[in-house]
């Protein structure tokens, strides 16, 4: 379990977050989404007790994590894939956290078949390794203790589709086996396939926070009728907003349920109907993040 309350950073005259308090809970997956510049690498490092909050505090398993007595076995931290020391290799780096953590070096071994890093890779100084190579020995880092918690700064930065798809299911085992899983992005696809909730910040504020299937229901409902204007008319006289959506359809602020029983009540023909889902999810979290100038806060 990961408790954010009130979670508050200045500097200087700006606040790089605002006021952020959200749960993560065992057995889920959540996705901290926000675009570039948004707070969540300081929110995740306030967390990780690696950035002094102004305001607020959290809590892993309990407790702030500087009060975790071993904390590598509580949660697992991937924040920096590039911070690796380059002079060692790939064995070295997971033999001297196993020492740390005080496993068993046996377990080395293991975390590299489990993250796919060939033990010709692992001879290999980090120094050469690719950004994609990091990422999996930063994971493999990050399970090392067995912790319960994993906290995950933009992990799929550098690797590619197979390894995004790899990684996916590897985080969505660890919470299906009651794990919990807070990950930061900046795209919403790269985290709508594997998370249960999603935390949207913005500006170094929360915009939207929920269940995923929540929030993809909320984002709105596109129909298209055989007779355009009795759809428009059918949807105001039912109270249902809505917009153009392009190609004779509408956009409603409203489920798939309440347009199609608005439509139907009017006697009209549907040619399409369906909830927007994540490409409506994409839209809204465009438009929270977007000033009216255009340029992501
Ligand atoms: N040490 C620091 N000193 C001053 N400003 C900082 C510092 N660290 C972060 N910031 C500022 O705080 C804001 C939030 O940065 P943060 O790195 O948390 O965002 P982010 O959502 O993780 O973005 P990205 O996806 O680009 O990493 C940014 O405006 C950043 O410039």
């Amino acid at each position: 379990m990961i408790e954010v309350a009130h979670l508050t950073k200045r500097y200087g005259a700006q606040l790089a977050v605002d006021d952020v308090s959200f749960t993560c809970e065992p057995g889920t997956v959540t996705g901290f989404l926000g675009p570039n510049g948004a707070g969540k690498s300081t929110t995740m490092r306030m967390i990780c007790g690696l950035t002094p909050p102004t305001g607020g505090h959290a809590t892993v398993a309990g407790r702030p994590y500087r009060r975790l007595p071993n904390p590598g076995r509580e949660v697992g931290l991937l924040l920096d894939a590039s911070a690796q020391h380059p002079g060692r290799t790939g064995r070295e780096t997971l033999a001297l956290a196993a020492q740390l953590l005080g496993v068993p070096e046996s377990r080395v071994g293991d975390l590299l078949a489990l993250v796919d890093l060939p033990a010709s890779a692992a001879r290999k100084r980090v120094g050469a390794y690719s950004l994609g190579m990091r990422q999996r020995l930063g994971l493999a880092q990050a399970l090392l203790g067995e912790p319960r918690a994993l906290i995950l700064d933009e992990p799929a930065n550098g690797l590619d589709p197979e390894g995004i798809f790899w990684m996916r299911g590897l985080l969505r085992d660890f919470a299906d086996r009651g794990g919990t899983v807070l990950l930061s992005s900046h795209l919403l696809r790269e985290v709508e396939a594997v998370a249960d909730r999603l935390v949207m910040i913005g500006n170094g504020r929360i915009l939207a926070q929920g269940a995923k299937d929540e929030l993809l229901a909320g984002a709105g409902t596109r129909v298209r009728a055989l007779d355009p204007g009795a759809l428009h008319r059918a949807l105001a006289a039912a109270g249902l907003a809505h917009t153009p959506a392009g190609g004779g359809a509408l956009l409603v602020d409203a489920d798939a349920e309440a347009v199609g029983r608005a439509a139907a009540a009017a006697g009209l023909v549907l040619l399409e109907l369906g909830s927007r889902g994540a490409h409506g999810l994409e839209e809204m979290f465009l438009s929270l993040t977007t000033t009216p100038e255009g340029t992501a806060r």
